[in-house]
């Protein structure tokens, strides 16, 4: 009997925005739904969520995305769920209240913690065992907070009251109506309490960090069904598929084996290298987490982070009113042949890896009378470029590998100099898919494959289009010239705030 659920629904639960996408058999996008939600700031460095505002989101962008394409719930096979990573909800089991605001991964509030676990000892041990750097970016000590300054947390945490969950274990809770409390491996990876070697949570962090293992979800597979989510008179629709954001876009990207990186170009950069089965500890300061292999099994990854990519574009256009929009840096870095010796450093916020010089600030060098605007602009576009290469330089000499092509996405991969001068710069084959929206594909993917929808990962393949790669040109020399100048500039903006 031919089977009418041709379709697959994508949430992806962003850190600005919640979206629904459906996709079908051929993953085409048929219809998208999407809706802001509040960033809340307490206190300078701080920065939350309204959990049931995450959900009630959530759950319109689903209900608006199946009335616009008029696709009946019937008709969708799974839901596959990819979210915002590390930001962190602790709610009450019995009354599916959150008992205080989701801690986002950008908030500092827990740094201090941080700092005190480190005075302990457990830097290394963090790292060995969870493939994290110490650091308030992830979840673990976000749950400590809420537990030791929300009132009574603590004493209901002890008596098992309350759960913790990352954005996709919240949303499973809330479309189960609290019937499922999972995870899958790449979210429990970037909660700095899942240890990474034997892929169980680690009860010494738990004891350090003083996290009842009771509050915990249940870590499974990226490619499951883990429950049906209840529509209502809409009946029930089976969620399959669970992703953080970043290893989501990397299989969207279909890079499930070994030695396959993507890079996604959006406010900052996030790029990621599967490096299979082999469990890689970086000597660069890049983070090992987990991602999902081609048969929906373990894998490990690296991650770097670029902090500011597009965010120098916005930079250009709003603080110095350089350019109108975004998409105009590429006609204006073209009308000049080179960078004229410029520069743009742009460690607004320091720099990530593989420096990690949170004193470093932003410069602009190799200033002479001849350098004009044109210059300023090309310089920022190539300094997402040269970023991107000192992270991936780091990632392909940590893992000994050398990448055949880097798969891009994020809004940013719309221009065409930038991604020329990619290509140049890292030797590599820079691959554009035609849909570029690979994270909600990637969950879309796991989703689909885990209810036969797609048989296995070479259909997947079949169904994307490559848009346009871009070769390297630029001869050996000037690429190590241009290189060693950046380098250059990057030693003249280190160590520059007091400290
Ligand atoms: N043509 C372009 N050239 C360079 N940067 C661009 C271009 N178009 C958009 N951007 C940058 O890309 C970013 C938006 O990409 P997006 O993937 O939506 O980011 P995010 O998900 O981080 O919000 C912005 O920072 C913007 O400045
Ligand atoms: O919501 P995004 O796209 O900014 O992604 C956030 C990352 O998952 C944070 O680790």
């Amino acid at each position: 009997m031919p089977h009418t659920k041709r379709y697959v629904v994508a949430l992806d639960q962003g850190t600005t925005s919640s979206r629904a996408i459906i996709f079908d058999e051929v993953a085409q996008i048929q219809g998208l739904a999407q809706r802001d939600f509040a960033q809340i700031y307490p206190h300078a460095g701080w920065v939350e969520h309204d959990p049931m505002e995450i959900w009630a989101t959530q759950r319109a962008t689903l209900t608006e995305v199946l009335a616009k394409t008029g696709i009946d719930s019937e008709q969708i096979a799974a839901i596959g769920i990819t979210n915002q990573r590390e930001t962190t909800v602790v709610w009450n089991k019995t009354t599916g209240k959150p008992v205080y605001n989701a801690i986002v991964w950008q908030c500092r509030r827990t740094a201090e913690i941080c700092e005190q676990l480190k005075a302990r000892g457990l830097a290394d041990y963090v790292q060995e065992n969870t493939g994290l750097v110490l650091d308030a970016y992830f979840s673990g000590t976000k749950i400590k907070w809420i537990l030791d300054n929300v009132e009574r947390a603590r004493e209901q945490a002890n008596n098992g009251e309350l759960l913790f969950g990352t954005i996709d274990t919240w949303l499973v809770w809330k479309l189960t109506e609290g019937r499922v409390h999972v995870t899958d491996y790449t979210n429990a990876s970037r909660t700095m309490l899942f240890n990474i070697n034997s892929l169980q949570w680690d009860q010494r962090l738990l004891d350090e960090l003083d996290i009842p293992a009771a509050m915990l979800p249940e870590v499974k597979s990226s490619s499951e069904i883990y429950g049906q989510a209840r529509l209502g008179a809409k009946g029930e629709i089976p969620i399959a598929g669970i992703a953080g954001d970043q290893q989501a876009a990397l299989f969207g990207q279909l890079c499930f084996n070994k030695g396959m990186a993507k890079n996604t170009y959006g406010t900052g950069c996030f790029l990621l290298m599967n490096t299979g089965q082999q469990k890689v500890s970086s000597r660069h300061g890049l983070l090992t987490t987990l991602a999902v292999g081609a048969r929906g099994e373990v894998n490990y990854a690296l991650e770097g982070s670029v902090f500011m990519a597009g965010a120098i574009i916005q930079w250009l256009r709003d603080e110095l009113g350089l350019i109108r929009e975004a998409d105009d840096t590429g006609y204006f870095a073209e009308k000049v042949a080179d960078n004229n010796g410029v520069y743009l450093v742009p460690a607004f916020v320091g720099l990530g890896a593989p420096y990690w010089d949170p004193y470093a600030r932003g410069t602009l060098v190799g200033l002479t009378r001849g350098a004009n605007r044109n210059h300023i602009i090309r310089a920022a576009l190539e300094a997402i470029a040269y970023q991107s290469r000192d992270v991936l330089d780091a990632m392909q000499e940590d893992a000994g590998l050398v990448l055949a092509a880097l798969k891009v996405d994020g809004g940013a991969v719309a221009n065409d100099f930038l991604m020329q001068f990619q290509a140049d710069m890292i030797n590599t084959r820079v691959v554009r898919p035609r849909q570029t929206e690979t994270t909600a594909m990637g969950a879309a993917f796991l989703a689909g494959l885990a209810v036969g929808l797609w048989q296995n990962t070479e259909q997947l393949a079949a169904t994307l289009a490559v848009d346009k790669t871009f070769k390297p040109k630029m001869n050996k020399d000037t690429r190590a010239r241009l290189y060693h100048g950046w380098q250059k500039a990057v030693t003249r903006s280190r160590d520059w705030e007091e400290h």
